[in-house]
């Protein structure tokens, strides 16, 4: 149930209205209180060190499942209430893999409410991610592919393990799917609409190297810095004062977030009529039963 209820709360209302503020007001001393600890969630870990760190722990390669989409929206609205919290870094808990990106498990054999379910979901986990009031400093530890890179690219500021064998990118093409519309806006706000057209039609995945060519990455560190260069990264984005970045922050991603909000439930009968379609059903098996066989 409390799942339920965070999941229909929506994130442009932390970014875009200054409601948030008194909220935060009210609930300050409670929160002090309560939110200095660490979370113990499942697969999405909370760390309050130097820096409020969050890990993603669903293993083998951090899917991002129902459950796991659900937990992260519900430790990120945490911290965004949470006055003492104004920034936070997204890593995985393991090294070599960010995210494999969406459970592909979720999209195969299950009913249509279940579908709907999920793709909310992925949508609220979007929401208050990209509409987040905080910095968010995505620390990528290894290869980042489909919903594993829309996180990443929702975060203020991307950097990669500088390691070719680590890839990001849109794949969806590769599967057989497509990347909903605001993935696609995603992307062209990281990185401009030539190179998201390409890259989404081809389902191109860059080498660490490439997406730093193309800034879907903004910086490489060796695999042992990439958290350190994060947390100093933080205290850069922390310097400049709150209320000028987050304004321009909304200036920057409030059409794009609108433009989902005012189109959400279309777009989750969009997924649902098209994930349910015997074809794609069979393109994403073949591509689990290629995954499985590689080893
Ligand atoms: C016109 C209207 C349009 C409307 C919109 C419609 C549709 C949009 C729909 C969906 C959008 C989806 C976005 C996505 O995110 S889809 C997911 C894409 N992800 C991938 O392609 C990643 C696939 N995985 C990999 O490439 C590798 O696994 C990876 C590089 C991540 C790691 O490699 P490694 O060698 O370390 O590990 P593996 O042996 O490959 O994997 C271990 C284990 O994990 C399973 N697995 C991997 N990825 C996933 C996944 N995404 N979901 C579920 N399971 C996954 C893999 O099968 C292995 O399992 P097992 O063999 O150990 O049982």
């Amino acid at each position: 149930m409390a799942a339920q209820a965070v999941l229909r709360s929506s994130a442009p209302a932390r970014l875009l209205s200054g409601s948030f503020y008194i909220r935060k007001g009210v609930l300050a001393s409670w929160q002090h209180y309560q939110s200095r600890r660490p979370f113990s969630n499942e697969k999405v870990l909370v760390e309050l060190d130097e820096s409020t760190v969050m890990k993603m722990k669903n293993p083998p390669v951090n899917s991002l499942s129902l459950d796991v989409l659900t937990e992260f929206s519900i430790s990120l609205e945490k911290l965004e209430i949470d006055r003492g919290c104004r920034g936070v870094i997204l890593t995985s808990a393991f090294p070599k893999i960010f995210s494999a990106g969406l459970d592909i498990t979720e999209m195969c054999g299950k009913s249509a409410e279940h579908y709907a379910a999920f793709w909310r979901a992925v949508q609220e986990m979007w929401l208050k991610l990209y509409g987040s009031n905080m910095v968010t400093i995505a620390a990528i530890n290894g290869s980042s592919p489909a919903g594993g890179c829309l996180m990443a690219m929702c975060c203020d500021y991307r950097i990669m393990a500088d390691n070719p064998k680590f890839a990001i990118g849109l794949n969806e093409t590769q599967l057989g799917i497509v990347a909903p519309f605001w993935f696609k806006e995603t992307m062209v706000n990281t990185v401009g609409n030539r190179v998201t057209e390409q890259s989404l039609q081809l389902g191109q995945m860059y080498p660490a190297p490439d997406a730093l060519k193309i800034g879907l990455v903004d910086k490489l560190v060796t695999e042992e810095k990439v958290q350190s260069t994060a947390v100093a990264a933080m205290s850069q984005w922390l310097a400049v004062p709150d209320h000028a970045r987050q304004i321009t922050k909304s200036i920057m991603r409030k059409p794009t977030i609108d433009n989902l909000v005012k189109h959400r439930e279309a777009d989750i009968n969009n997924f649902v009529s098209f994930i349910t379609k015997d074809s794609i059903q069979k393109s994403l098996q073949v591509y689990m039963d290629r995954l499985k066989q590689k080893k």
